[in-house]
């Protein structure tokens, strides 16, 4: 539905050219959500603006269902970014139109006629949740309920691919899962094609079938979500998998952590399972063949796409050679092992 072909985008400021996209070749299918993920500054925000051509690439082409939009003349274009909708992180909803009226708008300049816009804004206000509020003004909605209705307004022209640029940043916690169980029922309602740019992984886990990693404008890895979780193979894609996982030494452990061993103190390990880990109970299977007792401090194991994966922190007590022979154990079975100190 989306193909991006050798996607270069250079800003210039004064004589400094800033390369904001390096490259990039994406591929989304009909129907997938797909998220692109990348610290501030990677190019996000340029390469969903590039989709639509709010932002001109300066070299390689975008074709959004089989229409090289770059080839357009501009009343083509205006035609073409119809079925492209867009939703952004502040909303850019009119301040001076009511709900209904800032839904309605793409219709109203599209010159559909009253009655016929009616009936698309109520239904679309049924979509969102928001029939009791269509004669409110955006400054008396809440930051979900905006959004809600800057979704409508973008469905209002039945585009087939919806952009989303950083939709959920803005929200508290609660409300970005609101937001995303919405985008997932339209995807799903409507056969929609969502790319949606962010610099969550939590949001990626969970509504994406697919996620690019982009950083310094390079595309660095991408694929199912499941896979890119199971075996990320760039540190950039791990460090967005972390990220989803809180997993924070205790302040009391923390102060206790020496770099050297003595005698009385033990070894507190890091322990990342992946997907390429084998999956079987290897806890209680270490600590039985090694003759070690293990406290798990604390684990966080997820599940993204069938693919168990996560981190555990754990003191290893044993003898230094006990411990060499279950952390190498560990480690043959795909599981990445840190000792992160000693504490006494
Ligand atoms: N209009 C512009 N003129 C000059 N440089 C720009 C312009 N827009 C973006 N850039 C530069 O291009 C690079 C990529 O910016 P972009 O906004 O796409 O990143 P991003 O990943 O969306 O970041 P953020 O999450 O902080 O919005 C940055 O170095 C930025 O400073």
């Amino acid at each position: 539905m989306i193909e991006i072909r050798s996607l270069n985008k250079v800003f210039h400021q004064g004589k400094r050219a800033i390369k904001a996209l390096d490259d990039i070749n994406l591929s989304v299918s009909e129907g997938a959500i797909y998220g692109v993920i990348g610290s501030s500054g990677a190019g996000k925000s340029t390469l969903i603006r590039c989709v639509n051509l709010l932002e001109r690439p300066t070299e390689g082409s975008v074709v959004v269902d089989g229409v090289d939009l770059n080839t357009l003349p501009s009343n083509q274009l205006t035609l073409t970014r119809r079925k492209i909708g867009m939703i952004f992180q502040h909303f850019n909803l009119l301040a001076s139109r009511n709900v209904f009226d800032n839904i309605g708008l793409p219709l109203e300049l599209a010159g559909v006629n009253k009655q016929a816009i009616k009936t698309k804004v109520d239904s679309l206000l049924e979509l969102v949740g928001l029939s009791d509020k269509k004669e409110s003004y955006p400054a008396n909605l809440s930051g979900g309920q905006k959004q809600r209705v800057a979704i409508a307004r973008a469905l209002a022209s039945d585009p087939k691919v919806l952009l989303c640029d950083e939709a959920t940043s803005a929200l508290d916690p609660a409300t970005t899962q609101s937001i995303l169980e919405l985008l997932r029922k339209i995807n799903k309602e409507f056969n929609l094609t969502i790319l949606l740019i962010t610099h969550e992984m939590a949001v990626v886990k969970s509504i994406c079938s697919h996620v690019a990693i982009i950083g310094d404008g390079k595309l660095v890895e991408q694929g199912a979500v499941g896979d890119i979780f199971a075996h990320p193979k760039t540190e950039l894609a791990r460090q967005f998998i972390r990220s989803t996982l809180d997993l924070s030494i205790p302040a009391d452990y923390s102060a206790r952590l020496s770099d050297t061993k003595t005698e009385n103190s033990y070894p507190l390990v890091r322990l990342e399972f992946t997907g390429a880990s084998v999956d079987a109970p290897i806890i209680s299977q270490v600590a039985r063949e090694f003759n070690l007792d293990i406290s798990i401090l604390s684990s966080n194991m997820d599940y993204v796409g069938g693919i168990k994966f996560g981190l555990m922190l754990a003191e290893f007590f044993g003898t230094p050679e006990s411990t060499e022979q279950a952390i190498s154990f560990l480690k043959e079975n795909k599981i990445e092992v840190e000792v992160l100190g000693y504490v006494a």
